[in-house]
């Protein structure tokens, strides 16, 4: 049927912008940009980490490929999904069985209703519920159960259990492991992979560099709504092989190579002229304050900056 789009990437995104506009002083207009110029593709099988500081874009990344950003976000470029613009419409047809979101925010749960009932949904069907259930260890008895009945690791697991009950082709996971311990979050994360070998394409989204690079077979880099770097996970092994300055201070910030902090904050609300990184950064010059930086493809990665790891001088 689809035969010209067969060869096509599951999940397409290209130049993904979401921004919202407010009122400042005197009745003028500012948009706030919440994403900007946002360009990566995902395949079948694939585990891709979004990494990014708070308030660097990530959940309007998976709202918009749910479909359920808020009615005053601005959106512009394209998502397609298997060759075919993702748009609202479809994006509604397919969510909570092709494509899920294993959600932020534990408020998700009801917490008057058992858990069996709530992995179920209105629609579902209760053994296909208990079978998810008991692929994450949750047995027959913690079906019964209501939500503050549960450990932090096990609401994570029924979380997950629900949004894989109906096999998905595309898990959109936003912080799937806070609030547990790093054993139990080494699990929840071992799940997402065992997800992406059995086909699924899987997109991490965490603020946690380390524990990403232990799942991940690529990480974008987010700051301030604007991808930096996109690079192979096995290019996080050595400092000199990421190629953007904030991706390096990343890397020399995780605990495995010596928690060393960035001095100073992402920006909020309006941006500065030129690369939006540019004020934190060692390697900026004043070019770097001027205009908008392209994203380009260079090594083995994506990057956008001036200024890369390894140009000739
Ligand atoms: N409905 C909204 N109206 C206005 N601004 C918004 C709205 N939703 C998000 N934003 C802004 O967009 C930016 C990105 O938000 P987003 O929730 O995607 O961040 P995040 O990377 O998921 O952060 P966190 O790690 O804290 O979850 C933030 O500056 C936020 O204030
Ligand atoms: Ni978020």
């Amino acid at each position: 049927m689809e035969s010209k789009k067969q060869n096509a990437p599951l999940l397409q995104v290209q130049g993904l912008t979401v921004s919202f506009s407010r009122y400042a002083q005197g009745f003028r207009r500012v948009t706030l940009p919440g994403v900007r110029d946002l360009s990566f593709s995902l395949d079948e099988g694939e585990l891709v980490a979004v990494v990014g500081a708070s308030g660097s874009g990530k959940s309007l990344l998976a709202h918009r490929l749910l479909g359920i950003l808020p009615h005053n976000a601005q959106v512009g470029g394209q998502v397609l999904y298997r060759g075919q613009p993702l748009d609202d419409r479809l994006a509604g047809k397919l969510r909570g069985y092709e494509i899920v979101l294993v959600p932020q925010n534990v408020s998700y749960l009801d917490p008057l209703m058992q858990v069996g009932e709530q992995v179920k949904g209105e629609k579902g069907d209760a053994q296909k519920a208990s079978a998810a259930l008991r692929r994450y260890g949750l047995g027959p008895e913690v079906e019964k159960m209501y939500p503050f009945q549960l450990s932090g690791g096990m609401v994570r697991r029924v979380l997950i259990a629900t949004a894989v009950q109906h096999t998905p082709s595309l898990v959109v996971a936003d912080e799937p492991t806070p609030g547990l311990h790093p054993e139990a979050a080494r699990r929840v994360l071992g799940h997402f992979k065992e997800l992406a070998q059995a086909g699924a394409g899987v997109l991490l989204i965490t603020h946690d560099l380390e524990a990403a690079l232990e799942v991940a077979d690529r990480v974008i880099v987010l700051y301030a709504g604007a991808a930096v770097e996109e690079a192979p996970a096995a290019s996080f092994a050595a400092k000199e092989l990421l190629q953007h300055p904030y991706t390096q201070a990343l890397w020399q910030a995780s605990p495995n190579h010596g928690f060393v902090p960035l001095p100073g904050t992402q920006p909020v609300g309006q941006l500065p002229a030129g690369c939006a990184f540019a004020p934190r950064c060692p390697k900026a010059g004043p070019e770097c304050h001027e205009g908008a930086v392209a994203y380009e493809k260079r090594g083995a990665g994506y990057v956008r900056c001036l200024h890369p790891e390894g140009e000739q001088l």
